[in-house]
């Protein structure tokens, strides 16, 4: 694993911003996979209030690991999070945004998800969408999008699944283990405290499975690193 140390979290935020100010100046569009949760709320504000100008955004597609399955104008919404805190204060074509519809029934949504995907990022060598960046967080459950441990299927070739939240049954729409092997680059974003020991867990355990999908779902071909701050990395060796 490479783990890459920040002193705090807004620090972690900004070489992400940074970075998307580099790969939006690409000359193909970038096609970048946002988390939910409660984590890159940060990251959201910095790029709305410093970085609005400074980013091409026609260039950078957007779309989501997960989705709860509620309506986007639900607090849950990870789609709903990300407008309201970024998109609403950018320049933005409405054609880059790919949100998964959790007001959608989930099986159905799953498979349209996969077919959008599938009609507009490019595939790789085995006919699988490969998206230049996909962004990542980690519960303290070990789950990250919606791949719950003791849940996933590291086998199956769905591009997307449903899955149900173990803690409160809610169920969600999650890009797959499957579909994350095949990104370019695979960023985990963690801060606080509350992943210390978890993290911690995983870095001992090396190559030995554990039941935590954030532990196992990695880039095959491309690049995985873990962006922590110092609280969430204070437990490392
Ligand atoms: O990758 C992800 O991770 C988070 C973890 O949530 P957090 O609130 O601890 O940051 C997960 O729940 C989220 O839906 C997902 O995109």
């Amino acid at each position: 694993m490479k783990y890459i140390k920040f002193a705090d979290a807004q620090s972690a935020v900004e070489k992400i911003a940074e970075e998307f100010v580099t790969y939006s100046q690409q000359a193909e569009p970038v096609h970048i996979s946002l988390s939910g949760g409660s984590t890159p709320k940060l990251l959201f504000k910095t790029l709305a209030e410093d970085y609005a100008d400074k980013i091409n955004w026609r260039n950078l597609h957007f779309w989501w690991g997960d989705e709860r399955c509620v309506a986007p104008d639900n607090e849950e919404s990870n789609y709903g999070e990300v407008q309201r805190l970024l998109f609403d204060h950018i320049a933005i074509p409405a054609q880059n945004i790919h949100r998964i519809r959790g007001e959608d029934e989930p099986e159905t949504e799953a498979a349209r998800f996969a077919e959008e995907m599938t009609a507009l990022v490019p595939t790789d060598g085995d006919g699988v969408p490969a998206f230049d960046w996909i962004i990542l967080g980690m519960g303290t459950d070990g789950h990250t999008a919606s791949l719950f441990p003791l849940q996933v299927d590291f086998n199956s070739p769905c591009l997307a699944i449903v899955a149900k939240n173990p803690q409160n049954q809610q169920l969600r729409v999650s890009k797959s283990a499957y579909l994350i092997k095949h990104a370019k680059r695979v960023t985990y974003l963690v801060t606080g405290a509350s992943k210390a020991d978890l993290l911690h867990e995983i870095q001992q355990a090396g190559e030995v499975d554990l039941p935590y999908p954030a532990a196992r779902v990695k880039s095959e071909h491309g690049r995985t690193e873990w962006y922590l701050d110092a609280d969430a990395a204070s437990q490392l060796q």
